[in-house]
């Protein structure tokens, strides 16, 4: 499995912030996607994961497992909002979102032990802190089986330990044959992992 983009361009409100974008990442590899703030990382995650239009180019899944139907299919996007209901128990959206994206690895029980919020299901999503909440939905890529992680600044918030948490359940989704392309200011401690920088060097 390997997702290529060729002569790729993204705009918002009319405005090309990026073109000519080629790049490649095979099963087991993570890119992170770097640049300043506002050069198009966000957009560019969102254009991978179907949400928004590409302005120019071209963008495939190719040789994606049989269960997954082309691109948005096989992809999880974890954008900077964490996409759960407050009111709702952390429990009951990860139920949600299980429902929504299919089974996966591991049970929302198991998935919540293997972010540390083991003690916490019940709790309405609203009341946990910033970075409990971030761990919350790094919990919803391991509740339902998807190969390709779109993550955005997926560890914002997050404290040391979790940060060294995350690097691990990351590092199991390459050594399962998944893919990753990450927007991130900081190191996620992926030993390895590509490079590609939007915009003008920081
Ligand atoms: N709906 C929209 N309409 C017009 N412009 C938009 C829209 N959404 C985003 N933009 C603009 O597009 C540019 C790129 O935004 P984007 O969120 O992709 O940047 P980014 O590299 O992820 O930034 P950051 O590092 O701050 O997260 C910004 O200048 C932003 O203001």
């Amino acid at each position: 499995m390997r997702l290529v983009a060729e002569k790729l361009g993204g705009e918002r409100g009319g405005e090309l912030l990026f073109h000519g974008l080629d790049f490649m990442v095979s099963a087991g590899e993570a890119l992170l996607v770097t640049g300043r703030n506002g050069s198009g990382k966000s957009t560019l995650l969102r254009i991978i994961a179907g949400l928004l239009a590409q302005a120019e180019g071209t963008l495939r899944l190719e040789g994606e497992p049989a269960a997954f139907e082309g691109l948005a299919a096989a992809a999880h996007y974890l954008g900077h909002l964490n996409a759960m209901k407050q009111v709702l128990s952390v429990h009951e959206n990860l139920h949600f979102w299980q429902s929504f994206n299919g089974r996966g690895k591991y049970s929302i029980a198991e998935a919540l032990e293997r972010v540390g919020l083991g003690e916490i299901g019940h709790l309405p999503f609203g009341y946990l802190s910033t970075g409990q909440k971030r761990r919350a939905s790094i919990a919803r890529l391991l509740t339902s089986e998807r190969p390709v992680w779109l993550l955005d600044e997926p560890t914002a918030g997050l404290d040391k330990a979790s940060e060294t948490q995350f690097a691990a359940l990351m590092q199991e989704h390459l050594a399962r044959g998944g893919l990753i392309v990450a927007a991130t200011h900081l190191p996620l401690g992926l030993a390895g992992s590509k490079e590609l920088a939007l915009g003008a060097p920081l």
